[in-house]
């Protein structure tokens, strides 16, 4: 059985992305900076809304492992696509970078390839607006223990905790991919999806986590407190790595070793859309090669600084010889 240094599960959705102002987002009653789930109705008011769209291969975890798998770890990502348009598209964009997509398109059933309306502020803020199609389905029958089990490292995408399903499915790949030797982690996702499945979260992170990658607003929604310094010490004492993105503040890591605190650029992004997806990429690569964890959040802040810089959640540029030319590999 083939070994991976890095196995993503989450939710596998097409972007459509387009720039606005912040007065639209007003008027189409959309919420500043967060993931609002929509119906398919909606999604398609909006889709039709938008001006100049660009429609990309997107989805939290799987931007991760693309932008790994770019980096040239062996990777696979685990998501549900629909065997329709998009859906092609999504399975052939992820083996473009070198990523195993390891279960086939579906077919049959109702539910198309999700999709998410994302629109970018002036500010650089995306604002999402997800349409779960056959993604969210995702159950322990689409995740081959042989894949979890052959893991070296696990990211498993939050959102796929707003099922039932996907949270038994998370548990026992975890499980596999520590029966297997593997490290399984998981990324928040968004604070409001933490709010919906808090007591879960906690429970998965304490029982079965080796680390978790988080924005502030995620981090201290999980210990509902204002105060990120105490929620990192309550998630650091149920969980051996804590990696908290905190925007153009930089990277809070903090582990058995003590905390280490990494500053950026502070710079407007483009489209912010995929930051904290690709600084997840960039860190887990720098863990999969041993490297310390403060030179692992440098190759994070730097995979951040590249996605930012352009309209789009994945990188755009051969990382490797960025990272090469910033001393970092
Ligand atoms: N305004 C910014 N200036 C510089 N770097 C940024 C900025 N916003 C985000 N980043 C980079 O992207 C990473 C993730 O951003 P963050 O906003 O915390 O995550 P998320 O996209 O998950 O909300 C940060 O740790 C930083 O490296
Ligand atoms: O999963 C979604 O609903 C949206 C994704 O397709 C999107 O690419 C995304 O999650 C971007 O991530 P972030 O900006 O790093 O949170």
């Amino acid at each position: 059985m083939k070994t991976y240094q890095l196995v993503g599960i989450g939710n596998a959705v097409v972007d459509v992305i387009s720039q606005c102002e912040d007065t639209f987002l007003d008027h189409m009653g959309i919420e500043k900076g967060i993931m609002q789930l929509i119906e398919r109705d909606r999604g398609e008011v909006l889709y039709a809304a938008m001006e100049g769209r660009v429609q990309t291969p997107g989805g939290s975890v799987a931007n991760t492992i693309a932008g790994a798998g770019a980096l040239g770890l062996s990777s696979a990502f685990i998501g549900r696509v629909h065997d329709d348009a998009l859906g092609r598209f999504y399975a052939q964009a992820m083996q473009d970078d070198g990523v195993d997509f390891v279960n086939a398109p579906v077919e049959g059933g109702e539910l198309p390839t999700s999709r998410s309306m994302i629109f970018v502020s002036p500010d650089g803020e995306r604002s999402m607006n997800t349409y779960l199609g056959i993604s969210s389905e995702l159950s322990s029958a689409d995740v081959s223990p042989a894949v979890a089990g052959a893991a070296q490292i696990m990211f498993l995408e939050g959102y796929l905790f707003d099922k039932d399903k996907g949270k038994t499915a998370f548990m026992e790949a975890a499980q596999d991919c520590r029966k297997g030797g593997g490290k399984p982690g998981i990324s928040l996702s968004d604070p409001f999806c933490v709010e919906r499945h808090r007591a879960d979260f906690l429970r998965l992170i304490e029982n079965e986590l080796e680390f978790v990658i988080g924005n502030e607003d995620e981090v201290k929604s999980l210990f509902e407190t204002d105060d990120l310094d105490v929620a990192l010490d309550k998630l650091a004492a149920i969980c051996p790595l804590v990696v908290c993105t905190r925007s153009g503040d930089g990277v809070s890591v903090v582990s058995a070793e003590g905390r280490v605190d990494v500053p950026v650029q502070k710079v407007v992004p483009v489209d912010a859309t995929g930051a904290g997806d690709q600084f997840a990429a960039g860190f887990l690569f720098g863990l999969s090669q041993g490297r310390d964890l403060e030179t692992c959040a440098k190759i994070g802040c730097a995979c951040a600084a590249e996605v930012i810089s352009h309209i789009g959640p994945r990188p755009q540029v051969d990382m490797k010889s960025l990272l090469s030319s910033a001393g970092l590999i």
